[in-house]
């Protein structure tokens, strides 16, 4: 038996959703450069499921799935409010979300039709607990969802029950965008393995949203933000950057299974980044960004991946640092779920071998004498 820890270069599967060739990333053969300026959210999440980019009454129509079904149960928000008050807000969600199946009576129905329903129904909701779990935990009654309005509006509207300003809804929506899909991360592996057993979406979509959760995966943007408060200001960063790679301790926000010469979405984060600082008038998060990269791609040549510049990006939206990553779920959750409807369209049941390395020709010693 030969194993390659991590699974590193092994192809799993086949998929038409999107590609990595050459560090060149596509969501159904468009570059991400290209979506990125051109196309919204909804655009996308369209793009994922259906294989084209949708026209005007296409769109309006998701549109209005979305805002039919972004309001959740109200047992479910009844739940939430039963949270211990400094519960995990990547926990809650992937408890919320493993709730909502309790409340849909087609969440155990397997045609592609019912998939896809359901698929729009996540999409719709995950926003709406997100943004109710972070008021409620204030002693808040959450904001019920409008229609007619983009996810990211809807999203940024929940949170602070105010109308958003259209600046951050723009920054939101591009950031909602470029975190839509990757081909086989850790966390869509985990969709679909999940669901190649022939389990329901809402198990794939809660298996995934625990796996997005952990450090060197999506929760890295929230450990981005915690070393960024750690290091306080600019003068601080050269001197910590060079202790923590003295000590080999790894640096948030950098590296990359795949990419080795650079995350092609990191650059759309850092411009965001930039820009918002300016905006805002407040560049010293960008800065300091900026000097950790150059510190870290100097001493090591490892570049920035998506979750790094998007720390900053969210901070100086004034968004709380642990909804970072319930964010990144906010918008992979288009991703996982086109995974899961092409894992359910040809599958297969994926269960690899272990090599066995522990002790061999045991036998039962009896209880009283262990
Ligand atoms: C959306 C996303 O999931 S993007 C990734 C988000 N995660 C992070 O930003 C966490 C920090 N980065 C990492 O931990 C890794 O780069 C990963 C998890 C992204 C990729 O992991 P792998 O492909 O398994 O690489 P691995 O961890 O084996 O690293 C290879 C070498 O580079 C080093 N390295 C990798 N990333 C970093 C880092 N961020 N800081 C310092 N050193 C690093 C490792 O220490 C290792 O060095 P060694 O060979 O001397 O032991
Ligand atoms: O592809 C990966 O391994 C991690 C990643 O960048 C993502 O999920 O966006």
């Amino acid at each position: 038996m030969t194993v390659t820890k991590g699974l590193e270069g092994i192809v799993a599967t086949t998929s038409s959703i999107s590609s990595i060739i050459d560090g060149v990333l596509t969501y159904r053969g468009i570059n991400i450069d290209d979506l990125a300026e051109h196309a919204s959210f909804e655009e996308v999440a369209y793009l994922l499921w259906y294989g084209k980019l949708p026209n005007q009454s296409e769109l309006d129509e998701l549109i209005k799935k979305f805002g039919e079904s972004a309001a959740v149960p109200a047992q479910v928000l009844d739940q939430i409010k039963l949270y211990p008050s400094k519960t995990n807000s990547m926990a809650a969600l992937r408890t919320a979300v493993s709730s909502l199946a309790l409340y849909d009576e087609s969440a155990n129905e397997m045609s592609q039709e019912a998939n896809i329903k359901k698929a729009i129904k996540l999409q719709a909701q995950i926003p709406t607990i997100v943004a109710a779990f972070a008021r409620i935990r204030e002693g808040k009654e959450p904001v019920a969802p409008k229609s007619g309005v983009s996810i990211a509006y809807n999203f940024l509207y929940m949170l602070t029950g105010q109308e958003p300003d259209q600046v951050a809804v723009k920054a939101l929506d591009q950031a909602l965008v470029l975190h839509a899909d990757h081909e086989l991360n850790a966390s869509t592996f985990a969709a679909r393995v999940t669901v190649a057993t022939l389990s329901d979406i809402y198990s794939g979509v809660t298996s995934a949203i625990g796996a997005l959760k952990g450090p060197l995966h999506g929760g890295a943007n929230e450990a981005v933000m915690v070393m960024l408060e750690e290091i306080g200001s600019f003068g601080n960063v050269e001197s910590y950057i060079n202790e923590k790679l003295a000590n080999k301790e790894k640096i948030m926000g950098f590296g990359h299974r795949v990419y080795k010469n650079g995350d092609p979405r990191a650059k759309h984060l850092q411009k965001m980044s930039r820009e918002l600082g300016k905006l805002t008038g407040n560049m010293e998060l960008y800065e300091m960004s900026v000097k950790i990269e150059e510190l870290v791609t100097g001493q090591k040549g490892l570049k920035p991946n998506v979750d790094f510049y998007s720390a900053s990006v969210y901070t100086t939206l004034q968004i709380p640092r642990d909804l970072f990553t319930p964010i990144f779920a906010i918008s992979r959750c288009t991703g996982w779920t086109a995974h899961i409807l092409e894992q359910y369209e040809n599958n297969r049941l994926i269960r690899p071998r272990a090599e066995y390395t522990g002790p061999v020709d045991q036998k039962v010693t009896p209880i009283a004498q262990r």
